[in-house]
């Protein structure tokens, strides 16, 4: 049903982990994806796997955001999807916190963040069309985690951003939507150690961590001509993690 053949596709943070879930879902369903990322060994691995592109891009570069975002529409006429998935989730206590911890945090997952959709903005508006998908998470909007109150901040200040964004844009055919993922089993998450990975999986209702292409699948919903009515939402993609009232709830 969700056919992306003809559609331009840029996702940011698409080397690895669930970017490269989303750049191979949004593949898999047919469009050409760009993939921008700072690492480009993997990144240029994943594009050539799916036969798209890759392009150098350090999402806390304001200049660099305008001159890609410029490059791929000057190449390929237009950009249908931006799916906005760069992010890091370095844990660190709050008493212990540094400026630059902080900084580094907000500057990557939510400054970059909007650096990037503002560029794409700005093309879909002129194109009367486009989708832009943010990567959320559950921590911050829903749950907390000891170490994460930046990143959890971050995360949640996305979504601020994103229903002023559904309206600045929905007369224009652009919706802004955004993907609130679990636990995805990721090198970023594998940094968070073994003890982390199997708490989780006890506390999980399918009692297995996502995959990457879980998240892609999403992605790919909320990138589909078909879901023009939808704008300014979320979708949990977790197991279940959040549902349980109390422990006996996890079967
Ligand atoms: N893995 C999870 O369980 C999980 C859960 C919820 C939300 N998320 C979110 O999903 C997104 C991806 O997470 P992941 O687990 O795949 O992480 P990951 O560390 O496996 O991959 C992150 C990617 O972002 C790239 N990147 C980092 N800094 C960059 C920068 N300044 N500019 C451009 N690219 C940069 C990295 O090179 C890498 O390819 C993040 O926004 C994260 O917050 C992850
Ligand atoms: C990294 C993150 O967002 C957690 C796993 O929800």
């Amino acid at each position: 049903m969700f056919d992306l053949t003809g559609q331009i596709a840029f996702v940011t943070g698409g080397a690895n982990g669930i970017g490269k879930g989303i750049v191979e879902a949004l593949s898999q369903a047919g469009a050409f994806v760009i993939i921008g990322d700072i690492d480009e060994e993997n990144g240029k691995k994943t594009a050539e796997k799916v036969n798209g592109q890759y392009v150098y891009l350090d999402v806390t570069n304001q200049a660099l955001c305008e001159k890609v975002v410029n490059q791929i529409v000057e190449e390929h006429g237009k950009l249908n999807i931006l799916c906005s998935n760069t992010g890091i989730f370095p844990q660190v206590m709050i008493e212990d916190m540094t400026e630059s911890d902080w900084n580094k945090t907000i500057d990557i997952n939510l400054k970059g963040m909007f650096f990037v959709v503002q560029q794409a903005l700005k093309v879909m508006k002129k194109q009367n069309y486009g989708r832009v998908i943010l990567t959320s998470s559950v921590t911050g909007p829903i749950t907390g985690y000891p170490g994460w109150a930046h990143y959890g901040a971050s995360k949640a200040g996305q979504l601020g951003f994103m229903r002023s964004a559904a309206l600045e844009y929905a007369k224009f055919g652009v919706t802004v939507n955004a993907i609130q993922p679990g636990n995805i089993l990721t090198e970023g998450l594998k940094a968070q150690g073994e003890a982390y990975l199997e708490g989780t999986r006890q506390i999980v209702p399918t009692h297995e961590l996502g995959e990457p292409i879980d998240i892609g699948y999403a992605a790919v919903f909320f990138g589909a001509k078909e879901t023009k009515y939808i704008t300014g939402q979320c979708i949990v993609v977790d197991g279940g993690q959040i549902l349980p009232e109390e422990p006996s709830g996890i079967l």
